[in-house]
């Protein structure tokens, strides 16, 4: 049960706690102990002993399996209690700053958490750099030293001056008035410095901690060299401590008058005189609003937590200018690349072309209806010699014609039941083609073919004939959905704009908590109060921002440059296009929750993106694949925008339309799915 403040008598409070990492080996093994208010508790323990995992259930980032974890009169993370939160101050075991962000700046953003007004985070900001003895507040983190960064580190701990610092920092167990040693997750004695050197009869207490160690081993092991190679391992580790430190604790430094004036003491938080030291007067101040507290309570993310978060991703980006360049420059380069290099029709095709045609004119005249901006025509004098042209590579086909083309052909016309083989395949055009490349030989066949037809056309009407007579008796007419002469830029262009948007988004977001995740960043801001669901709204506010932008930019260039045609409203392109954006930044988002490293996020987005670009009837249509493949690219987060971006394009659909709403309902489904698989697994892996 949760004490009101009036009976606060310990800062903080553990009471048989039990924690293991993924049900392996217990870490901590039932582990009580009480931090008076007032006082300085130094942790004493080697390497491993548990002593982060223990502050860590203490700052609310850890849950326990077992035990009762009391922070300032509540439990970690119980809504309404501010821990995490500003009742804190941490500082974390890594560095956890941003390395790319000024001294203030980056007081500024954790000041922001904290809800405190921008001229009290300056005010404290100038403060702390001077008792830190930092160099200049606007020095970036990375230009700092190593020792100058602990302390900035430190400063961001005291910033809002909290009742309760957590220190996972290696200092001096000494000046602690209290001193816990700490082995094996659990807690071997529990007393005053001094005390514990008066008990031991000893000077120092690495030699208590190694009798403790000893004695404990005694206890637990019955072959003594084990015991006394563990102990020795034990005491050689056991420089490492951690500290939590109380509101009135020597450690925590005098504000300037004026900020003293502002403070008040908290209920029940006493006064402690720590044995006849005189104390600094420095007090929690509060610094949340009655509505935010509220909200807390109903745990309904705060837009000032969720504005600082964006405010550190602008200055982040600001900072990064090539970075946020080039976001804006990649949709471009894909687009324009896309318009000017795919779907036009192959031109300048070398053709070797043989004429041999004796038997009068047409075959000389046949030639001169070829296409020039297709065919650069190379005429030899004889078949092998083209051929051989074709086998080195030199042309894409042999074009020949028969010594009696002209009497073949117009035997053909004149007197079409008297004509053999021969006389059809002597009145014909022959090609030989290097098939290896299937649209080249699609495109020569077709040329050929429709010079032939304009050519014999104009031959019949010279016999009062109609030209239509050697066109196949198939009519086109108008289409009913799209254009007369449909392109395959004009097929790709819906899955290209859906697909750039989509993973450009992907692609921005998938490091997002990755790289918060680095040097224990994300962690100082959970503890300093910010919920997962902040940060993925601040995240996301910040990312559909820039994607809206790289939308439009791509959208006018598709558009408006290379006038891919749109028969549809320009107002569902844009909704859908941005709605794409927003489905790609989930998955980033979802990617970034599930990678630990910024390689793995890197190759889940890569890996993401061919088979969605090969399955989603982008490149080539679905109605290509097998059956049961059809059912899978149907299912995919961007074929049906894909084919609803298509509808609005091509066939100039509205929403109303079942492939047009589809789109929009796919979309928003993956949308939300990703979001809400992306929160658990942040929740589930503890970020
Ligand atoms: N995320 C984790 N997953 C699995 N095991 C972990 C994890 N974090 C810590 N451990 C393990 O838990 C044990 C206690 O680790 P902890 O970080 O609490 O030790 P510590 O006393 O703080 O050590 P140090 O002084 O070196 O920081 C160690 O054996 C460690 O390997």
């Amino acid at each position: 049960m949760d004490v009101t403040p009036g009976q606060l008598m310990h800062a903080v409070e553990v009471d048989t706690l039990c924690k293991s990492y993924y049900k392996s080996t217990p870490v901590l093994k039932g582990l009580s102990l009480q931090v008076p208010l007032g006082k300085i508790y130094g942790l004493l323990g080697p390497s491993g002993c548990g002593k982060t995992t223990l502050l860590k259930c203490v700052v609310g980032r850890l849950k326990p399996d077992a035990g009762v974890v009391q922070v300032m009169g509540g439990r970690p993370g119980k809504p309404g209690h501010r821990v995490p939160g500003n009742l804190i101050g941490y500082m974390p075991q890594d560095l956890a700053l941003y390395q790319d962000f000024t001294v203030s700046e980056t007081m500024y953003y954790f000041g922001r958490i904290f809800h405190m007004p921008s001229q009290e985070i300056d005010r404290q900001t100038d403060f702390l750099v001077t008792l830190l003895e930092l160099p200049s507040k606007r020095r970036l983190i990375c230009q700092l030293s190593g020792g100058q960064q602990r302390r900035v580190s430190f400063a961001c701990a005291l910033l809002h001056r909290p009742p309760l610092l957590i220190l996972d920092e290696p200092t001096e167990a000494r000046q602690g008035h209290m001193v816990a040693l700490m082995r094996d997750g659990r807690l071997l004695a529990e007393a005053k410095p001094q005390e514990l050197l008066d008990r031991y009869n000893d000077s120092s207490l690495e030699s208590v901690f190694l009798k403790l160690c000893e004695m404990d081993s005694e206890d637990s092991l019955p072959d003594t060299s084990a015991a006394a190679s563990s102990t020795s391992a034990a005491a050689n580790a056991a420089a490492s401590t951690s500290e939590i430190v109380t509101e009135n604790s020597p450690l925590l430094p005098k504000p300037s008058n004026h900020d003293r004036s502002l403070n008040s003491s908290p209920a029940g938080a006493t006064s402690n005189s720590n044995d006849g030291d005189s104390l600094p007067n420095l007090l929690y101040k509060e610094y949340v609003p009655l509505g935010d507290s509220l909200r807390s309570v109903f745990a309904l993310p705060s837009l000032w937590h969720i504005l600082a978060v964006v405010g550190k991703n602008f200055n982040n980006l600001r900072r990064r200018l090539t970075f946020l360049a080039f976001q804006f420059i990649l949709p471009i380069i894909q687009i324009v690349l896309f318009c000017v290099c795919v779907g036009g029709d192959p031109f300048g095709l070398t053709l070797a072309s043989v004429n041999l045609d004796s038997s009068g004119e047409l075959g000389a005249k046949f030639m001169t209806y070829l296409d020039n901006n297709t065919f650069h025509v190379k005429p030899f004098k004889n078949l092998e010699e083209a051929r051989t042209e074709v086998r080195n590579v030199r042309a894409w086909a042999v074009l020949s014609l028969g010594a009696n083309f002209s009497t073949d052909l117009l035997a053909r016309f004149s007197n079409p039941t008297a004509a053999t083989n021969a006389t059809l395949s002597g009145g014909s055009v022959h090609l030989q083609l290097d098939n290896s490349n299937y649209q080249v030989s699609l495109m020569i066949q077709k040329s050929v073919a429709e010079s032939f037809q304009k050519f014999a056309g104009d031959l019949l009407s010279q016999f009062g004939l109609s030209p239509e007579l050697v066109s196949l008796p198939v009519v086109m007419d108008a289409p009913l959905l799209g254009t007369d002469n449909p392109s395959f830029t004009e097929f790709m262009a819906p899955g290209m704009i859906v697909t750039i948007v989509f993973f450009m988004a992907t692609g921005l977001t998938a490091l997002s908590f990755v790289l918060e995740r680095k040097e224990g960043l994300l962690d100082r801001s959970l503890v300093a109060g910010v919920t997962i669901l902040e940060l993925m709204l601040g995240h996301m506010l910040t990312q559909l921002l820039i994607m809206a932008g790289q939308t439009g930019l791509l959208l006018f260039f598709s558009l408006v440059v290379f006038q891919v045609p749109c028969h549809g409203s320009v107002l569902w392109v844009i909704l859908l296009a941005l709605l794409n954006g927003f489905t790609g930044m989930s998955l980033g988002l979802m990617i970034s929750a599930l990678c630990s490293a910024e390689n793995s996020a890197i190759q889940a987005a890569l890996g993401t993106m061919y088979p969605n670009l090969l399955l989603s009837g982008i490149i080539w249509p679905a109605e290509a694949m097998p059956q049961y493949l059809r059912f899978i690219s149907r299912g995919l987060p961007i074929s049906q925008s894909v084919e609803a971006m298509r509808s609005v394009l091509s066939r100039g659909f509205g929403f109303t339309a079942a492939p047009v709403y589809l789109g929009f309902v796919s979309a928003i489904a993956w949308a939300s799915g990703l979001l809400l698989l992306a929160l658990l697994l942040l929740r589930i892996r503890g970020i």
